[in-house]
């Protein structure tokens, strides 16, 4: 059985950010993921954790100037100190949520030019080995272009070429399913090649990134492949709920409470 993290920086917006691990454990998950913690104290963090009987599935590195655009530094070149900072800054966080994965995102740049994907190689590289000595993974994550036009990472082949090509052990994918059904399709597929390097995945509905209960894909039969796969990781809840969190919940009631 697949076991669900809420995302919190979606999920639960009922209530305040830091209320809303309370709110994921009482409606039955017992793990949780977000965007970015870094507007909060790691202390509080890990206190709402721990209270809460949670586990941290993932968060992400500071990605820069979020509001004015910004969708991180690895792929920018000149933008490589930015990057180094970033992950310092995420460290304590990390430690403080116990968290095992952080997920590095490429920024805006054309994937095209090789100084930008020398950038990438490079900042997947150093980060990957700096975080190795904190016993933490580094994922990334291939966005579709309707989310985040311009984005450096956007086609699940490439990313999977070059975690194949660097044999980095704490490189792994992050397989948003909303993003490689916007892709290419032929999601299932692609779960099956891929399983040997994913190390997060995530769920919305396609194409409205609501509950996963309907439109395009067949969760169901994709939650069931991911056990017949073996998937021991987490799955992210990456979507927004139509209404109040708790009344779109019907699809997770045959999951809530699962453990590893
Ligand atoms: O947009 C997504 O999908 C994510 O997983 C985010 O972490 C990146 O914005
Ligand atoms: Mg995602």
């Amino acid at each position: 059985m697949p076991r669900f993290a809420a995302n919190l920086t979606m999920m639960f917006n009922e209530v305040p950010f830091l209320d809303r691990f309370e709110a994921a454990a009482k409606a039955g998950f017992t793990a949780v993921e977000f965007l970015f913690p870094y507007d909060f104290p790691a202390d509080a963090i890990g206190e709402r954790l721990r209270g809460n009987g949670l586990t941290q599935a993932l968060f992400n590195l500071p990605p820069g100037n979020w509001e004015a655009g910004e969708k991180g530094f690895a792929a920018l070149p000149d933008r490589f100190g930015d990057l180094q900072d970033s992950v310092r800054t995420a460290l304590p966080y990390a430690q403080a949520t116990g968290v095992k994965r952080l997920h590095l995102m490429a920024g805006i740049a054309d994937r095209r030019d090789p100084q930008a994907e020398a950038a990438f190689t490079r900042s997947v590289v150093w980060t990957a080995e700096f975080l190795m000595a904190h016993g933490l993974d580094v994922v990334i994550e291939p966005i579709n272009p309707r989310n985040v036009p311009g984005y450096f990472l956007n086609d699940f082949n490439f990313a999977r070429d070059l975690i194949v090509e660097l044999e980095i052990p704490n490189l792994k994918l992050q397989f948003d399913i909303y993003h490689c059904q916007i892709i290419h399709g032929d999601v299932t597929m692609r779960l099956r090649e891929m399983m040997p390097i994913i190390g997060h995945i995530q769920i919305a509905s396609i194409p409205s990134r609501h509950e996963p209960d309907g439109e395009e894909l067949n969760y169901p039969f994709l939650f069931k492949e991911l056990d017949r796969l073996g998937y021991g990781g987490f799955v992210g809840c990456e979507y927004n709920p139509r209404g109040k969190t708790t009344d779109g919940l019907a699809w997770f009631k045959p999951y809530a409470g699962a453990k590893p």
